[in-house]
């Protein structure tokens, strides 16, 4: 993967969207691309434990966790979950634990911040739904490309 998003947006500004949210990266993958699932949830991550444990084939799973960094939507063990299932990375909106394990796994991770407190486990909220933030829209079968700069989508795939 050889992209960079600031190349990707000089060559397809006029197609993508840049997020505004200044996001943490705590995954080994610091660029990662591929197309969007995602996932909107408060304190609670049955639903993203749920998703991760499907096959990725190469997605991302974006998720809106609504900007609460009072529990953790991700740790080491759904993280390495996705690793086996082929996801491509996981960007959060909302906050992390496992902060150390997951800098040693083969995935993008994105996320606000940490908080060891864990979450709910109930299932409450929707997955496969158009979600927002940081002024972008991320609809499932976008296509996102993340790196150090940031995050960006575009309704078509703009790079291999
Ligand atoms: O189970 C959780 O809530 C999150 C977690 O710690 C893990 O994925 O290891």
């Amino acid at each position: 993967m050889t992209f960079t998003t600031a190349d990707l947006f000089d060559a397809h500004g006029d197609a993508l969207s840049s997020c505004v949210t200044q996001f943490r990266s705590y995954g080994s993958r610091t660029r990662f691309s591929g197309e969007i699932e995602t996932v909107r949830c408060l304190e609670d991550n049955a639903l993203v434990k749920q998703v991760l444990g499907t096959p990725g084939e190469g997605r991302v799973l974006v998720v809106d966790g609504g900007g609460s960094l009072r529990t953790a939507l991700l740790g080491d063990l759904i993280a390495a979950s996705a690793v086996r299932n082929g996801w491509s990375g996981v960007i959060i909106n909302g906050a992390v634990r496992d902060t150390v394990a997951l800098a040693g796994l083969e995935l993008g991770v994105k996320a606000l911040g940490s908080n060891p407190r864990r979450s709910a486990k109930e299932g409450r909220g929707e997955a496969g739904v158009p979600v927002t933030f940081g002024e972008v829209t991320f609809a499932p079968g976008d296509w996102l490309y993340s790196d150090e700069d940031g995050v960006v989508v575009s309704a078509q795939r703009v790079q291999d």
